[in-house]
């Protein structure tokens, strides 16, 4: 408390206002991914061999194998995380004894995360599954050039988005429909605008039916390329950022879906010229889409400073995608969630006006000295202050209770 209180009068010094920020950042609600906790497995009872050119790798033990047990990881995972969170789901965690196949699909088959949502008060967000799938095994879903292929997966991401709306009508908070599918050529297309007319053609055919957008809200989600569609990508930036504008949907930047050197956090303002709002999958690419656990590295201090400059919180849905099975599958959640929050909070936490004011002014020497001088701010002070008011740990105490809790999970081999 001590310390908060001079750290307090450290950012005031600078004209900033750390309970403004520490308000702010209660709000700001983060959608962690279920598939960090069982490396992308999913609850269904038949699975193909498509991978879709993603990977968990490592064998830590402790996977959840089970709704309950990913409910009971995740429960433990809210609980050392400050503020109210969402869920993000994808369709092939359903909770169901039945075995429909990705175009038999229905409400009622994730009810339960809805009920469980609800006690836990969170909101939830959803992705239909065009991956892991025998009718994905060409790496191609919703351009495959077989109609009977993509009608299946057209009726998948009809009742996804359906399932997604009456998520949201049921929690009273929209849930995010986000589509990402996998397709691709391993060697060079000849006929690349024939997919992506089939592409376009199929999405649009997802999404003939309306829903309200205080229910659900579509997202499309581009990328590079992945295991196996090295020489196109069919669902490329360009060709959804396109997409997203003409049809009014959100698009989902992923930190591991670009050129390495290209920075993600740059592309925010400009996209959010065209875009109502934007889906964030914030990851950690490490020489290719790896998915890394997000650390509080300078490529997501960047993308946080970008969303409080350019005043985008409230037009952008934060959520994550990574998935690391080397590590605590828990630890990798809780400790990924709170470096977005604390990213958020140094952005929070910088003095903007000064800043701009000296840049709109072309001082460059003085924004350089600012930016680098309130890098040596005791940001600590107020994280940990934020932690103690939300009644969650830090440091020793923080790493001992996830420690305890792995070693709980491990029994499960
Ligand atoms: C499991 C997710 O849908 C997946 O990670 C997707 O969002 C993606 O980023 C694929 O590379
Ligand atoms: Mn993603």
């Amino acid at each position: 408390m001590m310390q908060y209180e001079s750290a307090k009068a450290v950012f005031a010094d600078w004209g900033v206002d750390t309970e403004a920020a520490l308000a702010k950042l209660a709000e700001i609600p983060i959608s962690m991914h279920c598939w960090q906790g069982d490396d992308v497995v999913g609850f269904e009872q038949k699975s193909g061999s498509s991978g879709g050119g993603i990977q968990a790798t490592g064998s830590h033990p402790g996977r959840a194998r089970t709704p309950d047990e990913l409910r009971a990881d995740l429960e433990f995972s809210y609980g050392m995380i400050p503020g109210n969170h969402r869920l993000n789901l994808h369709a092939c965690y359903l909770d169901t004894d039945q075995n429909p196949d990705r175009d038999e699909i229905e409400y009622g088959h994730f009810a339960s995360w809805v009920d469980w949502a609800k006690e836990q008060r969170l909101g939830l967000d959803f992705n239909p599954t065009f991956f892991a799938h025998a009718k994905a095994d060409d790496n191609l879903t919703l351009s495959h050039p077989d109609q009977g292929i993509r009608d299946f997966w057209i009726e998948h991401g009809k009742r996804s988005r359906d399932i997604a709306a009456q998520m949201g009508a049921a929690l009273g908070s929209p849930v995010v429909n986000n589509i990402w599918v996998p397709d691709g050529y391993k060697d060079t297309p000849v006929d690349r605008m024939a997919s992506r007319v089939r592409l376009e053609q199929s999405l649009d055919a997802i999404r003939a039916l309306k829903h309200d957008k205080a229910q659900m809200l579509d997202a499309v989600e581009s990328k590079l390329f992945g295991i196996g569609v090295e020489a196109c990508t069919v669902g490329s930036h360009e060709f959804y950022m396109g997409y997203a504008i003409r049809n009014e949907t959100l698009l989902c930047l992923d930190m591991g879906h670009f050129h390495p050197t290209e920075n993600v956090a740059d592309k925010l303002s400009s996209v959010a010229l065209s875009l109502d709002e934007i889906l964030l999958h914030v990851s950690r690419p490490m020489r290719w889409d790896s998915d890394h656990v997000i650390l509080l590295d300078d490529a997501i201090l960047q993308m946080a400073q970008e969303l409080v400059s350019a005043n985008l919180l409230d037009r952008t849905h934060i959520g994550l995608d990574f998935f690391d099975a080397t590590i605590s599958r828990t630890a990798a959640w809780v400790i990924g969630t709170r470096n977005m929050q604390k990213a958020l909070l140094q952005a929070l936490l910088a003095p903007w006006d000064e800043l701009k004011r000296a840049e709109s002014r072309l001082d460059f020497t003085t924004r350089f000295m600012a930016t680098e001088e309130i890098k040596d701010l005791p940001y600590g002070a107020v994280w940990s202050e934020f932690c103690a008011r939300m009644e969650v740990a830090t440091g020793k105490a923080l790493i001992a209770d996830l420690a305890r809790y792995q070693k709980k999970v491990e029994a499960r081999g």
